[in-house]
């Protein structure tokens, strides 16, 4: 069984993604939220994305975005994935797949069981899940809040397509994730920071070696 690829997150300047890609991380997460405390510009996440290396893919988290906002951010971002995390329909999902022709992530809320049919649901339009905890009710974010969910309930799960786990991982419990899950790609972003909107790099360095511990622990057979 191959590494677990992990991403990072809301970096918000050129020492984060060169952090990032010193950790060894696949993805490198640009957030698109004006409400977010990791929100980039535009013109600022150009500059972002062309300091990226060849290999670290860059993602771009929208939050039930405009079109008009895609072609803007897409005309001037070299963006190699789109990440969805709002209220999108499945229809809406492969309507911006088709119109941008980019690969897209879809983020699914976790609670309770009754979330789980989203998951089969997005599968089939997407081409990657991010599995993520679902807000507390009338929390100001739909991610980004440092919240995990109860791993029990994916553990041992078919997946109709590629997924990532997501919400509240740190360095100290990504590897009880990556053992429970099964999960072959995690993500972070407050997990990693110092303060909010502040990525620290030693926390990524750790959370990068913690995933790499994690990886080595056998996945337990259901
Ligand atoms: O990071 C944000 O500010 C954010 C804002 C709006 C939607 C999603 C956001 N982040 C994503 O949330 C998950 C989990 O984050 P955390 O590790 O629990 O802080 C992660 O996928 C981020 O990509």
């Amino acid at each position: 069984m191959g590494a677990v690829s992990f991403k990072i997150c809301g970096l918000r300047s050129v020492a984060d993604v060169a952090a990032v890609a010193r950790a060894g991380a696949r993805y490198a997460g640009f957030v698109f939220f004006s409400k977010s405390p990791r929100h980039v510009s535009v013109s600022d996440a150009r500059r972002l994305a062309l300091a990226a290396p060849v290999g670290l893919a860059k993602v771009g988290l929208v939050v039930d975005p405009t079109d008009a906002l895609l072609d803007e951010i897409l005309g001037s971002v070299p963006l190699d994935i789109l990440q969805l995390h709002g209220d999108e329909s499945a229809g809406r999902v492969a309507q911006l797949r088709a119109r941008y022709g980019l690969p897209v992530m879809k983020a699914v809320g976790v609670r309770t069981e009754d979330d789980l049919s989203a998951l089969a649901e997005y599968g089939r339009v997407a081409d990657q899940i991010l599995v993520d905890a679902k807000p507390a009710p009338g929390a100001d974010l739909p991610g980004g809040n440092g919240l995990a969910f109860d791993w029990r309930l994916i553990a041992g799960r078919r997946w109709p397509c590629p997924w990532m786990l997501a919400g509240g991982l740190t360095p100290a419990n990504v590897g009880r994730a990556i053992e429970m899950t099964g999960a072959r790609q995690v993500d972070v972003s407050s997990g990693v920071e110092s303060a909010p909107g502040v990525k620290d790099a030693a926390l990524v360095a750790r959370f990068a070696e913690a995933v790499r511990a994690g990886a080595e622990v056998p996945v337990p057979r259901f």
